[in-house]
């Protein structure tokens, strides 16, 4: 009975409440519609953006909480978004400068900057929280399917299928067709610049596309393709610059970008066919597509399929699944290659006794025959060459930061939480010029490198090709091609730079390079001496 009285009296407030809310929504109607009628359209609008800006200021300050940053969006709603479209790396250097943690907020997005060496691992190693993000038109470039789109377990399964296409003993059998290409490139650097000096960052970036094609492709790309691809490059970085249109428009910096990968993964899709048919006719791997399909015949082969250890290497991939990830494999090098090749070969122009104490290494391993060919051996024997490389690299790191989308809210700090869906940046270049883990770290002194020295010891700091889950697959690669390259140039070529007041400059484009594109002159010498 208490239950029914109570129920009914339920009922009746219910049904009154309901009555009072439809009188409500009636009136409240009407008075909006009659103070809509009133009100001129100029106030709707003030008023409309003067909520926005509030609401957008209010959420900044929320997010922002205690960490270093601008005390207000001086710019409502957009940010610095105009200082975005032409970075300048000495802002970006302020920027690291004002806290461990920073932040700034450009149109919805909230970005924070994590700066330390520490804050950056701890970033790169939670991959719990957080995964590598692109721009947004990257998706629609590189295509929903591809492989550096996966997180988590899929993508530490697929990656484990394609370590095994870098190690060093895989890379030295790519050797002979690199080092046709970098006999090419040295002769025609030399020339190119018979007469007088020219700019090398267009010629730098033709070099190292045609490298990673050759080692990708092997002898299966022909040379009118490599040309055209080299030749076409630059419009898939223009196309993802970091601000850019999200939707591809006919005849945009993005459509054009597209077409170029497009066609590019057309000529992988015909060369991982030909690899396919090369292997199974019993060849030998020469290129990253043949070891890639030998892994895969090897599997199809195996009685015993559960002892490989890389279990998505038993499917078969596709010529298209192929073409795509090695397109990936282009994208990730081209840039940060062809700003470590303008640094190498500007700092060892400008540095004699670097120069020479390189072509000293190289006759020395090679018993004085400068035409000794290219083996991995051998490239282990540089290790001045290598120490060259590697301080280059600390030096000029190509690649300053790694964008990240946080996935879920991030607590990366004892006082700090990054808010679900903001971007956090972890950066490489203060690590790498730490002054505890190298000593004097404006200076460029390969001797530091010496076996067993602090900067060795001091691993942590080592953050060029980032750490974790997604760590450069690229990284011995790296290493050993550009230790062959400057080795060989250095035999063969006489290196002269023009030094401008830009050339130690850092330009930000996509990585980094020297702000007057390094302007070079290259002569032949007799390879078979040093001085
Ligand atoms: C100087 C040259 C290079 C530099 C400085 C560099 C640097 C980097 C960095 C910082 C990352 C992000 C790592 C992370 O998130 O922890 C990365 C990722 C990657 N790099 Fe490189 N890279 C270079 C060349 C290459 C080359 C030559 C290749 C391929 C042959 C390559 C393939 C990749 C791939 C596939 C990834 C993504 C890996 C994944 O998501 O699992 N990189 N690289």
């Amino acid at each position: 009975m208490e239950f029914l009285t109570n129920h009914s009296s339920t009922v009746n407030s219910t049904t009154v409440i309901g009555a009072i809310k439809a009188l409500d929504y009636v009136s409240l109607k009407s008075a909006v519609h009659s103070l809509w009628q009133q009100t001129p359209w100029w106030q709707i609008v003030a008023i409309t953006l003067a909520i926005v800006v509030a609401y957008d200021q209010i959420a900044y300050q929320i997010y922002k909480g205690s960490i270093a940053g601008p005390r207000f969006k001086v710019w409502p709603v957009i940010g610095p978004f105009l200082e975005s479209l032409d970075p300048k790396f000495e802002e970006y250097q302020s920027k690291w400068a004002s806290g461990p943690l920073s932040c700034v907020s450009i149109f919805h997005k909230f970005v924070v900057i994590a700066s330390t060496r520490d804050l950056a691992r701890k970033i790169f190693q939670s991959p719990k929280y957080v995964k590598p993000c692109v721009v947004d038109v990257a998706v629609k470039i590189l295509r929903p399917s591809n492989w550096v789109f996966m997180d988590g377990k899929e993508h530490s399964e697929y990656r484990k299928g394609l370590n095994g296409l870098f190690t060093k003993s895989s890379l030295e059998l790519y050797l002979p067709d690199q080092e046709k290409i970098m006999d090419k490139y040295i002769n025609l650097f030399a020339d190119m610049t018979k007469d007088e000096p020219s700019v090398f960052f267009p010629v730098f970036r033709e070099v190292m596309c045609a490298i990673s094609l050759k080692t990708f492709c092997g002898d299966y790309i022909t040379n009118a393709q490599i040309k055209e691809i080299a030749d076409n490059y630059y419009l898939i970085t223009a196309a993802l610059e970091l601000v850019n249109f999200p939707i591809i428009i006919p005849y945009t910096k993005t459509w054009y970008g597209k077409k170029i990968a497009d066609m590019t993964m057309k000529v992988f899709e015909g060369c991982a066919q030909m690899a396919k048919d090369h292997i199974d006719a019993g060849g030998k791997p020469k290129c990253v597509m043949d070891a890639w399909v030998k892994v895969m015949k090897e599997a199809r082969d195996s009685k015993d399929k559960q002892s490989l250890d890389a279990k998505i290497l038993i499917r078969e991939f596709s010529n298209k699944e192929i073409s795509e990830a090695v397109f990936t494999f282009l994208f990730a090098s081209q840039d940060a290659s062809s700003s470590l090749c303008c640094w190498l070969f500007q700092i060892v122009a400008d540095r004699p006794d670097v120069l020479k104490k390189i072509r000293e290494e190289q006759l020395r391993i090679r018993n004085g025959n400068p035409y000794e060919p290219l083996t991995g051996k051998l490239i282990d024997e540089m290790k001045y060459t290598n120490m060259v490389v590697r301080e280059t690299l600390r030096y000029r790191p190509p690649v300053l930061m790694v964008p990240h989308v946080v996935k879920e809210a991030y607590p990366v700090s004892e006082n700090y939480t990054i808010p679900k869906g903001a971007m956090v940046v972890p950066t490489l270049y203060p690590a790498l010029h730490d002054p505890e883990a190298y000593e004097n770290p404006d200076e460029f002194v390969p001797e530091r490198w010496e076996e067993g020295s602090p900067a060795w010891a001091a691993t942590k700091n080592w953050l060029v090709f980032g750490t974790g889950v997604h760590r450069c697959l690229g990284q011995t690669y790296v290493l050993m091609t550009f230790t062959a390259f400057i080795g060989k140039a250095a035999m063969f070529l006489d290196f002269d730079h023009k030094v401008t007041e830009l050339s130690e400059q850092i330009k930000v484009f996509a990585t980094i390079f020297p702000k007057d594109d390094v302007i070079m002159q290259f002569r032949r010498r007799d390879p078979t001496v040093v001085e």
